[in-house]
């Protein structure tokens, strides 16, 4: 049996706790913990899956969580780590190259691992929806936002920006910046994740437009923070651009943690591809094990 075995796509770190090799119960509570890089394994989110026996030909379900326990519809990045542990664990399709869906909260995913031995593993994250009701968003004032988010205007403190946001399967903010920079999306990034509009939180990326073929982004999650690389940011800021007329239908977007090429086909939808790599796979001490199964929710 193994408790835990953990990945990371450029940085960005999630834990796989698959239910066929582990019993842990996997609350919030114990996705703060497993998160923690202190006190537990240390990661920016759990993938938790599968939720049922995998079988060619039929989507399998998993849950997301971010590090801070929050469940969340999507995650490019987690999704592509999965499909690499099915592969590490199975001998079936997912090995073999051929494509196959995965699914959570936020609907169906296509993923394919186009080369195992690099890590280099394909996910389509569907065509963004550029309404507020989506974001949800709301006015100023409190009352619902109506129509499109391709161009919002945004007051956080004393700065007045002009954002784009969308869903891809989770909320996102994509910010115009001459420079991105990690200081900046450190102090922007929460003020905006946590902004009174964003009922549900958001995703923030700050974008510069490099060239029509190259994407310049840093990232603050929601429920994460500061992240070295995410899929869906990517795919949110690549989404944005090329709705604004700023990029070709194919770009590489460049995070701290390396770059993924994100392709937008003519009909809205958006695909992902880079690469993941296994970092560990291993068990819970006794003492952490015996902390993670005295966690409230555990403990009913
Ligand atoms: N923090 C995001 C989920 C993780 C997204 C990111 N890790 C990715 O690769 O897409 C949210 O709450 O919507």
């Amino acid at each position: 049996m193994t408790d835990f075995f953990k990945y990371q796509a450029l940085g960005n770190d999630y834990v796989v706790i698959d239910p066929r090799s582990t019993g842990l119960p996997v609350t919030p509570e114990t996705v703060r913990l497993v998160c923690d890089r202190h006190f537990g394994i240390g990661a920016d989110g759990v993938v938790h899956g599968p939720l049922a026996d995998p079988r060619p030909g039929v989507p399998v379900p998993l849950a997301l969580f971010n590090s801070d326990g929050s469940v969340c519809g999507r995650s490019g990045n987690g999704l592509r780590m999965f499909a690499l542990h099915l592969a590490d664990r199975d001998a079936g399709s997912w090995a073999t190259g051929e494509p196959f869906t995965l699914r959570t909260t936020a609907g169906d995913s296509p993923v394919r691992i186009l080369d195992r031995a690099a890590g280099t593993v394909q996910v389509g994250l569907g065509r963004p929806v550029f309404e507020a009701a989506a974001l949800p968003l709301l006015n100023e004032d409190g009352t619902p936002a109506e129509g499109s988010t391709l161009s919002v205007p945004l007051t956080v403190g004393e700065q007045k920006l002009t954002v784009t946001a969308l869903d891809n399967g989770n909320p996102h903010t994509v910010v115009p910046v001459d420079e991105p920079t990690p200081e900046l999306a450190r102090d922007l990034g929460p003020r905006i994740a946590g902004h009174a509009r964003f009922p549900h939180r958001t995703n923030v990326q700050f974008l510069r437009v490099v060239s029509r073929g190259v994407l310049e982004i840093e990232v603050y999650e929601r429920g994460a923070g500061y992240a070295l690389a995410s899929g869906s940011s990517a795919c949110a800021a690549a989404s944005a651009a090329r709705q604004l007329g700023l990029c070709d239908e194919r770009v590489e977007v460049r995070m701290p943690g390396g770059s993924v090429t994100v392709t937008l086909a003519a009909d809205g939808s958006v695909t992902l591809t880079g690469e993941v790599r296994q970092v560990a796979t291993g068990d819970f001490a006794p003492a952490l094990r015996a902390l993670l199964d005295r966690t409230p929710e555990a403990a009913r």
